[in-house]
């Protein structure tokens, strides 16, 4: 039997919300989500400026003739501008109404064509803090304000690389097309200020963790990433990683050995991303020089688990690439639940988990859509490919 879930503890985590600007700040545990890569459009409050307000009054009153009284209702307002004005820095760096804070963009990395690692630093004095105990086991997300538009979107962040500053946050952001927040975030020069909320938890790990499958599609990889770097050494973690494009994961190379006549012929294969399988076969057993940053943290976080633990506690990483016809297959996933089932049995138990993570259209499709309740997302029941698959106790999280 298969548990999808646990529900209520997920849907009441991974509940999504429509976000607005003047929202209440969101930190853990209450979980705010708006939709990953849904066409939903957030709601817009009209831009309203304090300053813009004084103009219309100052307009207002050059068509009058100048009494005391005009003067100061000109000056109030504009003092009050003014002041607001100057305040603007203090009051978006200290937790403040609506919670966010100033950070600069002091590095924005090409990964592909789309997507680059954004690497945030403080702007003032107050912060998010990545090293904070309540988020060491939980898939967090900050959310990125668009200012002209006042909307904000979720960004999940990576974890941390070798000797980071514990305040600095680093983040995969693709370029979607026509996409209105991070189409400007990818606009954005470096030195840029960027406004950030958060964090918020997406899904907290339970206290024990046997093993975690992952099945991300494209930047699904970075919720990944992060249960990786929490489990590391202590937990079998299991990652497979579809990509439209090769240059998504350049350099990446696979742990598990394909199975016998990998070459298959794809076509009729539905692909997750809607773009045609070629049946190419694999191409990643030659590894480029150039492996990307998120290719090469993965290294990293691979080669941390080895350090830490057994073999039967590493992390494993596995790489499928659209334009190569080399699809995340439902005859892979059997073997992989059999095998950590096993090895659950023989060496600790613990929980299973299979993580969704991705585009709507690649969850849709391998667990089914996520529903509406009451104006909040939840899980929903357990539908596409997995519900074919029996999954004894396996729980499946959709990110
Ligand atoms: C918890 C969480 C974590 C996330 N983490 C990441 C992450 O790490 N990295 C990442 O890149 N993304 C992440 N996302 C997705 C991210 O929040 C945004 O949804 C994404 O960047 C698109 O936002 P946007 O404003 O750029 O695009 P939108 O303006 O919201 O548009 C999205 C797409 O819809 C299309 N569209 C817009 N309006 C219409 C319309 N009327 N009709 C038809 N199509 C339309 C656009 O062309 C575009 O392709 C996450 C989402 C969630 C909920």
């Amino acid at each position: 039997m298969y548990l999808l879930g646990p529900r209520s503890h997920t849907s009441s985590l991974t509940t999504r919300i429509r976000t607005t600007i003047g929202a209440r700040p969101t930190t853990l545990p209450y979980v705010p989500r708006q939709p990953r890569f849904s066409y939903a459009r957030e709601y817009r409050r009209p831009y309203s400026n304090p300053a813009g307000e004084s103009n219309e009054r100052q307009h207002g009153a050059s068509r009058s003739s100048i009494k005391p009284l005009t003067v100061f209702a000109i000056c109030i307002p504009l003092g009050c501008a003014l002041k607001w004005a100057l305040n603007e820095d203090e009051a978006t760096t200290s937790s403040s109404a609506n919670g966010f804070v100033k950070y600069k963009l002091a590095k924005k990395e090409d990964i592909s064509s789309t997507s680059s690692i954004f690497t945030l630093k403080p702007g003032q004095s107050s912060t998010i803090r990545t090293d904070d105990p309540a988020t060491k086991r939980a898939i967090t997300s900050a959310q990125f304000k668009q200012p002209q538009l006042q909307i904000a979107r979720n960004y999940t962040l990576l974890p941390s690389i070798d000797g980071q500053d514990p305040q600095v946050l680093r983040f995969l952001i693709r370029k979607e097309r026509n996409g209105e927040v991070s189409g400007y975030l990818h606009r954005l020069s470096v030195g840029s200020d960027i406004e950030v909320r958060g964090l918020s938890a997406e899904y907290i790990l339970p206290e024990q963790v046997n093993t975690a499958l992952f099945l991300a599609g494209g930047t699904g990889i970075a919720p990944a990433m992060q249960v990786a770097d929490a489990l590391a050494g202590g937990s079998h973690v299991h990652i497979l990683w579809a990509n439209r494009r090769r240059e998504d994961c350049r350099g990446g190379v696979s742990d598990t050995a394909r199975p016998t006549g990998w070459n298959w012929d794809f076509s009729g294969w539905w692909s997750p991303f809607g773009l045609p399988s070629s049946g190419i076969g694999m191409k990643d057993d030659v590894r480029p020089a150039d492996a990307s940053a998120i290719v090469s943290q993965l290294d990293s976080l691979k080669s941390r688990s080895a350090r830490e633990s057994s073999k039967q506690r590493q992390t494993l990483v596995d790489y499928y690439v659209d334009e190569e016809g080399t699809l995340i297959q439902p005859s892979e996933i059997l073997p992989l639940l059999k095998s950590a089932e096993k090895a659950a049995d023989e060496y600790e138990r613990g929980k299973k988990l299979l993580f969704v993570s991705g585009p709507e259209g690649f969850i849709n499709h391998w667990a089914g859509p996520k529903q509406w309740v009451n104006g909040r997302e939840v899980q929903g029941p357990l539908g596409g490919v997995l519900s074919t698959i029996d999954l004894h106790d396996w729980e499946v999280v959709k990110l």
